[in-house]
């Protein structure tokens, strides 16, 4: 049996996957197979006797953690790998805590605050203690304080720490402050940030023995992919859970280190062997995933870079095409390049669309991208980007479900507080917050007891103060008794949230309905996928919320049809992905490298990573296009093309030098310009802007912030991208569904019997076999030809009756 599995690996993957005599770390090229062998190793130790629970395996994102779960259950059964401890450190460790937390004082209903809420707490603190805004910019700070808490620095070690001296030589010398005063807040709301996650998980371990001890006896082999990625907190957290029986088994690639800028280090990697005695160092050279051509191009590229471990990768591939390297006239011109050439290939090769992946070095440059895709009706993917989650009628949501689970919460206290509005202004709320700082307590405490705290609210205040808690206090005695999804719905109506998003017909509400019955269905689905792996008969608004709150930018919520859509996406969430043709767009000085990387060799060896991460992605074809004008931040500016152009070697790159324009269409603005093939647009015809742009830039520019924190305003050509986007992952809500959503209660007769045969939207067809409860709760159970017997709660069921 064992030989069948090891029989799909070559000698060197065979040898490290049965090796179990102690650490051992891989190191091996792109594509060589690490993660295959981290998958078969799981394998191979479930057949050898381990128990899955008794497996860790540590993985970078919640998809590589799915589908290496997918893999183990191919290869010996859902059952057992279905019990693997498997999941980002963030969500594996969230979870022990969520048990052991006690241990370090917090509550176990503990809030996990995102970015966004992080950010917004360190400003308000920053305001609240009178420092210059401008000085003390809250991104920055919050930068500064995640690095110390990456480094396992508490507020406390921090104020002793050497970072104080460069704080002072920053001119920002109340930095260690305003982190002493952060986590005392987030002590308060009962609430950790992602970092905390780590640092909390560190300091648990540390301190109490008896707990580490329990996890070690509990994880008895640990599995780490990428492990090039990982940072000093994880590092250390993994020493403290296999420092006493060394089975570790650690695979990575020091060449494909890119998160150095969020405290991940290379060194980690470099330093595995000295923290662990006996550790056994395998290699693997060959590359399973490209071709000979794409192979070689990358290794001239990384062989650039000074610091790394020598490795030789080759493969056996088919020889393959060189890389494709072309300079476009414009932004625009270099879109329709890629999506001339991916129409070419498709219609040659008789592919799908799902063969092809777009990367690019920052988020704002899928724009120009998705613009032609739309216009050439070319289905496409964005992964990363703003988040679903991130979006406000969805956050506003969450910030409810929050303070239900923890109403300390601070962050979703003052999102909801007069969300929707409900007269509770700006000044109760300034006096709840002074009355909070003052005796250390959260908000909710004091606006649950305005009297208690001599609050001189007037009567009405008083009144809706009391009405808001009273709302909020009745869904927390229910949350351990009603299913997720049924007081989901309730706190959505109840809060007044519906009726503020529903009441209303723009263009942009319909977007905000959409997310909302996209964000129910979500709901929906979770509750019902968690009863099918057998977690219990109820699902509750907490397990939700700790699955929601770990997904992170490098995630997306797969709806399973991608095999039709380009994929697009930074490189850095294309990490450990693999698709037959890439194209790496926008390779020009000033964004690729990254105009914030050029300032050290250390980190320009970063970006260079960054490009052999995105090259090797690629399995039969590499594209690598750049723009001589490039519309950006609302002017054009002009580029050259990326200096790691030249560190490719020549003889496995194609030139494609600067393109004649096909159509004056390409030219922004060239539209309107008279002429044909090859004219000048308008704004080429004046002299003086142009000679101002297109000079080229020798230092970096100041780069304005790339990530939105607003929604787009409507009639945007934002605006409707998103909605394009958010119509190609649901289908559009008919007016029907919306007054089903709204309606305040459902009709009893929803004219479904036992024997009828349905369709459903996710499941498909199947046979109605039982009904239960009534009205808002009549459930269907279905049998359904291809996904089994499943219970719907038909009010959002999204289903029609075929006969
Ligand atoms: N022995 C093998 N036989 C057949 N296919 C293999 C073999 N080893 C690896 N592959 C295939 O090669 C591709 C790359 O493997 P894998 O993703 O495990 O590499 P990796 O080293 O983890 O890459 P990356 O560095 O990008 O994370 C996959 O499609 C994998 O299935
Ligand atoms: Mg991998």
């Amino acid at each position: 049996m064992n030989e069948d599995i090891l029989g799909q690996l070559n000698d060197s993957q065979r040898e490290a996957a049965v090796y179990c005599d102690g650490a051992e770390l891989v190191i091996a090229g792109a594509g060589s197979g690490k993660t295959r062998v981290l998958t078969y190793k799981i394998a191979y130790l479930l057949q050898s006797g381990y128990r899955p629970w008794n497996i860790l395996a540590l993985t970078f994102t919640n998809k590589a953690a799915t589908e290496m779960k997918e893999r183990i259950s191919n290869l010996v059964g859902h059952d057992k790998a279905r019990l693997l401890s498997m999941g980002t450190f963030h969500s594996i460790f969230s979870r022990i805590l969520r048990t052991e937390v006690s241990h370090i004082g917090y509550d176990h209903n503990f809030t996990i605050y995102d970015q966004g809420d992080s950010r917004s707490l360190i400003k308000t603190i920053i305001k609240e203690m009178g420092l210059d805004e401008k000085q003390y910019n809250s991104s920055s700070v919050a930068d500064r304080i995640s690095l110390a808490k990456n480094n396992l620095l508490t507020a406390h070690d921090y104020s002793s720490s050497i970072h104080v001296r460069e704080d002072v030589e920053r001119k920002v010398p109340a930095v260690k402050d305003v982190y002493m005063r952060y986590a005392e807040r987030c002590r308060q709301a009962n609430a950790m940030d992602f970092d905390d996650l780590l640092l909390n998980t560190y300091l648990l371990f540390a301190r109490h023995e008896d707990v580490r001890q329990k996890y070690v006896d509990r994880f008895r082999y640990v599995l780490v992919d990428e492990y090039q990625d990982t940072n000093y907190a994880q590092q250390a957290i993994v020493m403290q859970l296999t420092r006493d029986h060394q089975r570790i088994c650690a695979v990575g690639d020091d060449a494909q280190s890119i998160y150095g800028f969020r405290g991940a280090n290379i060194d980690n990697i470099l330093n595995f062997t000295k923290a662990y005695d006996n550790a056994k160092l395998f290699k693997l050279e060959q590359n399973y995933r490209s071709t000979q051509m794409i192979v070689q191009a990358a290794n001239s590229l990384i062989r650039h870079n000074a610091r790394q471990i020598p490795k030789n990768v080759f493969s056996d591939n088919e020889r393959g095409e060189k890389v494709v390297f072309k300079q476009a006239y414009s932004d625009r011109e270099e879109a329709a390049i890629v999506c001339k050439e991916i129409k070419r290939i498709k219609s040659r090769e008789k592919c799908g669309f799902g063969d092809f992946a777009i990367l690019y070095r920052t988020n704002s440059q899928s724009r120009s991208i998705e613009e032609e895709f739309r216009k050439s009706n070319v289905p496409y993917r964005v992964f990363g980007g703003l988040s679903f989650y991130q979006r406000k009628e969805i956050k506003d949501i969450i910030a409810y479900f929050r303070l239900v689970a923890n109403p300390n919460d601070e962050e979703a206290f003052r999102r909801i507080i007069n969300y929707p509005s409900r007269g509770i202004g700006d000044t109760t709320l300034s006096k709840i917050a002074t009355t909070a700082n003052k005796h250390a307590l959260s908000l909710w405490t004091v606006a649950s007891q305005p009297l208690v705290f001599g609050l001189e609210a007037n009567r009405g205040t008083y009144a809706k103060l009391e009405a808001f808690c009273s709302m909020i206090s009745a869904w927390q005695a229910v949350m351990q008794s009603v299913d997720a999804y049924q007081l989901g719905q309730d706190i959505i109506k109840g809060s007044g949230i519906s009726k503020e998003i529903y009441e209303k017909r723009e263009p942009e509400d319909l977007a905000r309905q959409e997310n909302v019955y996209e964000f129910l269905a979500g709901l929906q689905d979770f509750v019902e996928s968690r009863r099918e792996e057998g977690d219990g008969e109820h699902v509750y608004l907490s397990d939700f919320l700790q699955e929601v709150a770990l997904l992170t930018d490098l995630d997306s919520d797969s709806d399973g049809d991608d095999k039709e859509r380009v994929a697009l996406m930074t490189i850095h969430s294309a990490k450990g992905l693999e698709f037959p043709n890439v194209f790496i767009v926008g390779l020009e000085e000033n964004i690729f490298p990254s105009p914030m990387s050029c300032s050290s060799l250390r980190e320009l060896e970063e970006e260079r990573r960054l490009l052999y991460v995105a090259m090797t992605r690629a399995e039969k074809r590499c594209f690598l296009t750049c723009a001589q004008n490039r519309f950006r931040y609302g002017r054009v500016e002009y580029g050259t093309p990326s200096r790691f152009l030249q560190d490719i070697s020549p003889e496995y790159l194609k030139k494609d030098e600067i393109s004649t324009p096909a159509s004056p269409a390409y030219y922004r603005g060239g539209g309107q310009a008279d002429g044909g093939y090859g004219s000048k647009p308008k704004w080429m015809q004046n002299p003086r802007p142009v000679a101002s742009q297109f000079k080229a830039d020798p230092k970096p520019r100041a780069v304005p912030p790339r990530r939105e924190e607003n929604a787009p305003s409507p009639f945007s050509e934002e605006f409707e991208k998103r909605l394009k986007v958010a119509k190609l992952r649901l289908k559009p809500v008919t007016k029907a569904e919306i007054d089903e959503l709204t309606a305040p209660t459902v009709s009893e007769d929803v004219g479904i019997s036992v024997g009828n045969v349905i369709e459903h939207q996710r499941f498909g067809i199947g046979t109605v076999i039982q009904l239960e409860g009534r009205g808002e709760n009549l459930k269907a159970t279905v049998q359904f030809t291809n996904s089994g017997t499943k219970q719907l709660l038909l009010k959002f069921a999204r289903y029609k009756i075929v006969k």
